[in-house]
């Protein structure tokens, strides 16, 4: 079972995170597309720099594309190179186009497409990006903005479950996950890897965070030894 930790916001707190057991970890750098000042997870180009350098080689690094300019994302690719590209745009999404754009830029990367589940016409979805892109992330639309992912709140499991019997790709499960869940969406989900960010972070008054490192090792120890049960 892969685990995918998202929200990193320093290189300490990176390394910190894979010792506790993350295998992916997950970087927001800058959107230029109106979320900088509202997401307090948001970390510069400097930092973003910092964070794959101190961590190339000892996980997979997703820097995740929020901006509906597709020109945003490909800034970020030929810049940062990281091992997979995380798409999860309002009204971006991946097409065999953008994905010929995106490995042009950079042959090795994996591309990750964010599904915001809710419907069942989502398993179609899911068929037609598994014809291009490397892996899937089923999340949760935010009830607040609409936007994918970052909810802190689950979604139908059961749609989870049919579309990674679906496709032929790896699917990471997500949206509202913590220690305390993880093993049973496991269970009803069956997925390749799964994914927290809310779930894992010890939150201040003022909505900022940091990752809780025992959150986080929790959450790996729970999802590997439900991942050995399948
Ligand atoms: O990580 C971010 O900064 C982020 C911001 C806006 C949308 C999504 C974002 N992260 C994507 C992830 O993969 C999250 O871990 C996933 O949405 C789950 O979030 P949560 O429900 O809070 O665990």
């Amino acid at each position: 079972m892969i685990v995918q930790v998202y929200g990193i916001l320093d290189p300490d707190e990176a390394l910190a995170v894979i010792a506790a057991g993350a295998d992916y970890i997950g970087i927001c750098p800058p959107q230029y597309a109106g979320y900088d000042d509202t997401l307090t997870e948001v970390v510069s180009e400097e930092t973003t720099s910092a964070i794959l350098q101190a961590t190339k080689g000892l996980c997979k690094r997703v820097l995740i594309a929020l901006s509906d300019d597709p020109q945003v994302t490909y800034n970020m690719v030929e810049r940062h190179h990281p091992d997979v590209i995380h798409i999860s745009a309002p009204n971006f999404a991946a097409t065999p186009e953008v994905v010929a754009h995106i490995r042009a830029l950079d042959p090795a990367i994996k591309i990750l497409q964010a599904i915001a589940v809710g419907s069942a016409k989502d398993i179609e979805t899911a068929r037609h990006y598994a014809g291009f892109v490397d892996m899937l992330i089923l999340d949760s639309a935010n009830p607040d903005d609409g936007m994918i992912g970052a909810a802190g709140v689950g979604h139908d499991r059961a749609l989870d479950r049919a579309i990674v019997e679906a496709v032929d790709i790896p699917v990471i499960v997500a949206g509202g996950l913590g220690p305390d869940n993880v093993a049973q969406v496991i269970a009803e989900t069956h997925p390749w890897g799964v994914d927290s960010l809310t779930g894992t972070n010890k939150i201040f008054p003022d909505g900022s965070f940091v990752k809780d490192i025992e959150l986080v090792r929790a959450f790996c120890q729970n999802a590997k030894a439900a991942g050995q049960k399948l």
